[in-house]
Order: C-alpha cells, then sequence, then structure tokens
C-alpha cells in the first residue's frame, strides 16, 4: 500500500499542531517521526489512524479498496489496548476477530511466542510486568495482518533483547512489503527516513 498524507493540517484544543505536513510512504518502507516533546509526533500517528480530525490536507492509500485506511493499518498507542481482567490469550483472540483481514494471522500463542511471553499466555493480563504489557500490545500486530503499522514510542518499557526482538519483526514486515511509520525519542534499528517535526509553539488556529 501506498500512502500520500498531502498539506495535513490539525488542530488541538484550537491550537494549531501540524501544519501543511507532506509526505509519500511506499509499500516497504519506514518512516521514523522525532521531534522534541509536544512536536505533534502522537497527534500525527492518532490522525492518521482516524482517532484525530484533520483540520485541512488529504490522505491517499492506494491501490483504492473498500476498505477505510483506518481498516488498513495496526495502530500501537501509548495505552495498553487490552483488558486485565483477560489474559493474553483472551485479550488477543479478541483483537483478531475484532481485526479480522483475508491474510492467515498467526495465532494467538504462537504471537505471544514471538514476543517472548508466550508462557504468560493464561494470567490475567493485570498481573503482567510494564516490559511484558508492552510486548503483549505488540503481539496484537501478529494476529491480524494489515500493511500500514502505526507505532509510537514502540520500545518503551522494552529491555534491549525485547527492543531485538521487535526490530527483527519490524524489518519482517518492511521485507514483506508492508510499511511502517514510528514516533520515537530513541534509535531505532531501522533503516529508513526520518520525519522530523517541530513544535508550533502552540500557534493560535
Ligand atoms: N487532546 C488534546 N487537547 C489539546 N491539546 C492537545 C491534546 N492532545 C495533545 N495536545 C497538544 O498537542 C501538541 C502535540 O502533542 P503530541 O502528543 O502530538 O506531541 P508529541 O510530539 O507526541 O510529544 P511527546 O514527545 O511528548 O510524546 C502538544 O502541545 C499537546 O499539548
Amino acid at each position: 500500500m501506498r500512502l500520500e498524507a498531502r498539506d495535513l493540517c490539525v488542530e488541538r484544543g484550537g491550537r494549531v499542531v501540524l501544519h501543511d505536513l507532506s509526505f509519500t510512504l511506499e509499500s516497504g518502507e519506514s518512516l521514523i517521526v522525532t521531534g522534541q516533546n509536544g512536536a505533534g509526533k502522537s497527534t500525527l500517528l492518532r490522525t492518521l489512524a482516524g482517532l484525530v480530525p484533520m483540520t485541512r490536507g488529504r490522505l491517499i492509500a492506494s491501490p483504492q479498496t473498500e476498505e477505510e485506511l483506518a481498516e488498513r493499518l495496526h495502530y500501537i498507542g501509548h495505552a495498553d489496548a487490552f483488558k486485565g481482567t483477560l489474559t493474553p490469550i483472551e485479550n488477543l483472540t479478541f483483537w483478531a476477530a475484532m481485526l479480522r483481514t483475508d491474510a492467515p494471522p498467526l495465532s494467538p500463542r504462537a504471537a505471544l511466542g514471538e514476543l517472548g511471553i508466550e508462557h504468560l499466555g493464561d494470567l490475567p493480563s493485570a498481573y503482567l510486568s510494564a516490559g511484558q504489557r508492552r510486548r503483549l500490545s505488540l503481539a496484537r500486530l501478529l494476529v491480524a495482518a494489515r500493511p500500514l503499522w502505526l507505532l509510537d514510542e514502540p520500545t518503551t518499557a522494552l529491555d534491549q533483547a525485547s527492543q531485538d526482538v521487535l526490530f527483527t519483526l519490524m524489518r519482517k514486515h518492511i521485507e514483506k512489503g508492508g510499511s511502517i511509520i514510528a514516533a520515537t525519542h530513541a534509535p531505532l534499528d531501522l533503516p529508513g527516513r526520518t520525519l522530523s517535526l517541530t513544535a508550533t509553539d502552540g500557534v493560535a488556529a
């Protein structure tokens, strides 16, 4: 899938956060989004995911299909998108059903195995440590095949070994023709272009 963002403008709380932002992302490419606190990295990802409205601009995904852009991507934000009372297997089973796609996905247990937490599959998710919770969130990427991954600070709470696992998964996704937009303050071991955002210093809309 090719994604073109054309002249994106986004306001939050009556302030301009993104102003006339344009970029393209081809299949098999990654874009690393950097910038100081408040520069708009999370806002950009949330806008692409359809969670924050644009004030102006266009998002063009091609080839065009009947699916909305939001149905062709995974968004992993800062918050845990799972229920603490359910086990990791139950949470991933829910997500696999919710995000169903045509391509055959990994099973929930196999996805947990990829992230090295298969042994925690049947515990309540609330018992997981911060890094284990992050790994459970990332396992969602593997239970439904979607071409675009939007990852907000994906290495947060991960130890070096888990970061290496994540980088391997990201590189495999790219090699298979997927694409990734990752917002980060930390270096990512991933080839790709960098999009550096600058804070608008709260310019009133
Ligand atoms: N719901 C909201 N209402 C009003 N303003 C918001 C809202 N969410 C974010 N903002 C503002 O939008 C700007 C961009 O925030 P954003 O979270 O996108 O920055 P960021 O680059 O991801 O920052 P960080 O590196 O700290 O995570 C900030 O000035 C923030 O205060």
